[in-house]
């Protein structure tokens, strides 16, 4: 899948991430109330206690990958290359402590690939070595994923863009209903998000309040 920055950007706005220990109901039922109340890209991030291993995991992924082909959202594997390859998903994201980002292209060809970024100088490193877009966090705090750096609040968002990077990114952790205007209000295309909706009471619902949001 070739896509340039703006398809890109649009694809960014809201971007699910999910696996099953994220989620209060079926998986499968999460991501399909989610893309009926308008996500733009889904990842699947198959992480934490009682993540799925194995034949299990790739079983899953391969049920939320059809639902999102009949849906047409594009569909990018957290981490685990081979699985997207095994898959044929659209692309990866890795992060700093990942595979290399030019070994990881070389692997997967012209997919998308998201690199976690931290710092200007990791930013560059990733657009150098052969990112599509980047992902900045944690913005807010999150009890979603133990092992992140420092609380980056927007001022690595808006560094970014003082710096003149323009590659499309995400800001991720933390991010709600309440603070998404101000991450994009900040620089970033589109927002990442995990639990406000994969918890929310209405998946759709949260959903269809975060777009609005950042949709300025
Ligand atoms: C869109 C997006 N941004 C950042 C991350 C975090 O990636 P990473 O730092 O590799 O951490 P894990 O998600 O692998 O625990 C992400 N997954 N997606
Ligand atoms: C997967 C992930 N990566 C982060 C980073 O900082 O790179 S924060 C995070 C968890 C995001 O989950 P929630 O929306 O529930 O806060
Ligand atoms: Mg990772």
């Amino acid at each position: 899948m070739t896509v340039d920055h703006e398809q890109l950007s649009q694809l960014l706005k809201v971007y699910f991430i999910m696996g099953s220990p994220n989620c209060l109901q079926k998986p499968e039922e999460v991501l399909k109330e989610a893309i009926a109340g308008g996500i733009t890209l889904f990842q699947f991030r198959e992480k934490g206690t009682g993540a799925l291993k194995g034949t299990e995991k790739a079983e899953l992924g391969k049920k939320l990958l059809a639902i999102c082909r009949e849906n047409q959202i594009p569909f990018i594997v957290n981490d685990d290359i081979d699985l997207a390859l095994q898959l044929d998903a659209d692309g990866v994201h890795i992060g700093q402590e990942d595979e290399p980002v030019e070994i990881v292209r070389k692997k997967i060809g012209n997919k998308i690939l998201g690199v976690s970024a931290h710092s200007i100088e990791e930013a560059q490193a990733a657009i150098e070595s052969g990112a599509d877009y980047l992902g900045l966090g944690p913005i807010y705090p999150t009890k979603t994923k133990q092992d992140t750096r420092a609380v980056q609040g927007l001022s690595l968002i808006k560094d970014l863009r003082e710096n003149g990077i323009t590659i499309p990114f995400i800001g991720i952790g933390g991010i709600n209903a309440s603070n998404a205007r101000q991450v994009v209000k900040a620089g970033a295309d589109g927002v990442s998000v995990i639990t406000a909706i994969s918890h929310a009471a209405s998946v759709s619902e949260a959903v269809n309040e975060l777009k609005k949001q950042v949709l300025l």
